[in-house]
């Protein structure tokens, strides 16, 4: 074989071969990539091959993606493809990338030996001379050397707070891409072609290569277009997948994004005419091989078949029928533009907002990298998991994780407590002798606080610093004692340097007492309601400790079961000697929030309970993101929540009107947003704030 360069040109000359060899090389290359295609798409005989179950899915790496996309993309025609470009499954890696100017046969057939069925990787694209006179362009996705691309992923969440619905959703992400894109057109004719042409260019010539962040682009092809919206898409878990083909152009990487709705119900976007206009999948969209986006939910007009409800028969369907992949399908313009049903899940009453409202720039340059976390703690309590019940089965559970012995323990059993209370469990969790702590063992300094359930005092324990909450009630009725063991059981198995140590319990009455850690500055609450605060704790260390509330609560929500702590608030946060923000009182603080409406109104915090806590309604960790969200209006504001209210009126303007906390205009747009999005109605928290768990 010639010598050629990694781009797949023969060194200092564009590519030539003879016919005959062109010919031969073509027919071997078509041959394997047939029988690879066919070996995925033998796998439509998995009956679970539709099903979007990202969790059972293997996460391919960005060259695997970016190079099936690409050969797809270039190839379609060619070869069979398998439920379109990128599949529902398919996440958009950060290191995802796009080839423009250079044939995937080209590259294949005259790449070396180890780079066969490979992509040019990353950093061969990165070392072209961008003046070199190639036409080679590369697409990145890459958040992390993307700042056009982070701030609109910090749009999104913004907006997506006063999402109402998924067609709003919908709509609100095609306005965005569009926009950023170049704006809408209504046939590439327009010149948009040329536009991108010129656009990338200029990226070129002023980012000195040929990489260009997707969110540099201020005009994009339809196949950009479906790649942005498919990231934003993914950001909020709203299903997506890019198919072969497009309304408004011919290209030969044309690309349109299909959404599915509801769950049997798939649409084409629309990014260039009418923003975020739905249509079918079989309507006429261009493409080489006048190859409609076919669709698993749409089934060939060819033949007919009957309307499958389940997504899975579906998709069993839309594969056993072999027409259903390349098939001209039937026009079915009429009627196309389907306004989609709302979802369920986002049928909720909040407040609309207007797109252009919300377009203001946000400027990334001054976001603070603790603020990445944020977000990261909001996406990732929010992942869908269950609630951490207050039986007994759970607590079985929770003991079954191991736990380091203390250097000393004793042997103390429960004489004093009335065995009527123990139930099996946690009478099994209490025997384990390790954890108890006799009261004679502790030296006890200074009365530190009061709370609720008891007081505190500061005390030595085996030479080290602890904080023991002598229990209120020694005299315990089962269900107080069930409480006390739960808030025990549960504290013991957490290790994190953002979550209060437990060092063990006094289990014999008259001194019922869990001992902690001793928290030298004591309550974030205390620490930021003093006249001289802002001297003291500057913005970036007021947001290091919001980041720290970010890391404690994300590692009790991701505990397995996860941890709901339901009070969270600041006086419950306590602040080491290195201002590192520590945070105690779950367990019992379940049951406190139970009963806000019932016993404790007058007397209780509700200033940073979630509307669905005050109601009394079912809740889960989208309640303590509401919670973080009024922690971080103080950390923000420096002032206290509802001051001038009484805990009756707080009950009833954020339970009742849907009240909140005003934010000052002085207050980072980004941090605002977050606070905001924190603030959302349960069900729209629930829904639109599904986040990866990554890094923004
Ligand atoms: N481990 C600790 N180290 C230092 N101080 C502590 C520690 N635990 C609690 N405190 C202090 O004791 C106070 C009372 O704590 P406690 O958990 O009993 O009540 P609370 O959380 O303030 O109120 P409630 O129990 O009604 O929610 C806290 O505000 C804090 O200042």
């Amino acid at each position: 074989m010639e010598s050629v360069n990694k781009y797949g040109y023969r060194k200092g000359t564009t590519p030539f071969k003879s016919w005959a060899q062109q010919t031969e090389e073509s027919y071997q290359l078509q041959l394997a990539l047939v029988l690879r295609v066919s070996s995925r798409a033998a796998s439509a005989d998995d009956p679970n091959f539709l099903d979007i179950n990202p969790a059972e899915q293997p996460t391919a790496s960005p060259e695997t993606l970016s190079h099936r996309f690409w050969v797809f993309s270039a190839w379609k025609n060619v070869v069979p493809i398998v439920n379109g470009c990128l599949s529902y499954f398919d996440r958009i890696p950060d290191g995802f990338y796009l080839i423009h100017g250079m044939d995937p046969y080209v590259w294949t057939i005259s790449a070396d030996q180890q780079d066969m069925g490979q992509i040019p990787s990353y950093e061969s694209l990165k070392a072209i001379d961008p003046c070199n006179g190639l036409p080679i362009k590369v697409v990145l996705i890459n958040k992390f050397r993307d700042p056009g691309l982070k701030e609109l992923r910090y749009r999104v969440m913004s907006l997506s707070c006063n999402w109402v619905s998924a067609e709003d959703a919908i709509h609100q992400l095609a306005n965005l891409v569009c926009h950023r894109m170049g704006g809408a057109a209504s046939t590439e004719g327009e010149g948009l072609g040329v536009r991108w042409k010129e656009c990338a260019e200029a990226l070129k010539d002023c980012l000195g290569t040929v990489v260009l962040p997707i969110g540099s682009l201020s005009v994009g092809l339809c196949v950009h277009r479906a790649l942005l919206f498919k990231v934003l898409a993914d950001l909020v878990y709203l299903p997506c997948r890019i198919a072969e083909g497009c309304k408004y152009c011919k290209r030969d990487d044309a690309s349109s994004c299909l959404v599915k709705i509801a769950s049997d119900r798939e649409y084409v976007v629309d990014l260039f005419g009418e923003p975020g206009a739905l249509s079918q999948p079989d309507s006429s969209l261009n493409s080489r091989s006048s190859v409609l986006v076919s669709s698993p939910f749409c089934h060939p007009k060819l033949k007919a078949v009957g309307i499958s409800q389940k997504f899975r028969t579906s998709g069993k369907q839309h594969f056993y029928n072999n027409q259903s992949h390349k098939v001209a399908l039937h026009d079915a313009t009429s009627g196309d533009n389907h306004k989609c049903s709302v979802s369920p899940l986002l049928q909720i009453d909040v407040r609309k907002s207007t797109l252009d409202s919300d377009l203001q720039i946000l400027d990334s340059s001054n976001i603070f990298p603790e603020l990445r976390n944020l977000s990261h703690f909001i996406k990732g309590s929010l992942l869908p998991s269950p609630i951490l019940p207050i039986g007994h089965g759970e607590i079985q559970q929770i003991s079954a994780f191991s736990r380091p012995k203390p250097a000393m323990m004793n042997n103390l059993s429960f004489k004093g407590v009335n065995q009527a209370v123990w139930s099996t469990a946690s009478h099994e969790l209490f025997l384990e002798e390790e954890f108890n702590i006799a009261w004679t063992e502790l030296i006890i300094k200074n009365r530190i606080g009061r709370g609720s359930f008891g007081t505190v005092h500061r005390a030595k324990w085996q030479d080290a610093d602890v904080a023991v909450k002598v229990l209120e009630e020694q005299e315990f009725h089962a269900h107080r004692f069930e409480e006390f063991v739960r808030e025990v059981a549960i504290m013991k198995h957490l290790r994190h340097p953002n979550i209060v140590l437990l060092m063990g319990a006094v289990t014999q009455p008259p001194y019922l007492s869990i001992v902690t850690e001793y928290v030298s500055r004591g309550s974030l609450y205390k620490l930021l309601h003093v006249p001289d605060s802002r001297m003291v704790l500057d913005e970036r260390r007021r947001l290091k400790m919001a980041y720290d509330v970010v890391n404690g609560m994300n590692y009790l929500h991701q505990f397995k079961p996860p941890i709901v702590h339901r009070d969270l608030k600041s006086p419950n946060l306590l602040v080491d000697s290195n201002y590192t923000v520590k945070i105690c009182d779950f367990g019992l603080s379940r049951s406190k929030a139970n009963t806000y409406l019932s016993s404790k109104t007058a007397e209780g915090t509700p200033e940073w309970m979630a509307p669905e806590v005050l109601r009394e309604e079912l809740s889960d960790e989208k309640s303590d993101v509401f919670s973080f969200g009024v922690i971080l209006w103080e950390l923000v504001t420096l002032q206290q929540p509802w001051r001038n209210s009484t805990s009756s009126q707080v009950i009833g303007a954020v339970g009742f009107n849907s009240k909140r906390l005003e934010i000052p205009n002085n207050v980072n747009p980004v941090v605002a947003a977050l606070i905001k999005s924190c603030w959302a109605e349960i069900f729209a928290r629930h829904s639109l704030l599904l986040l990866p768990i990554e890094e923004m």
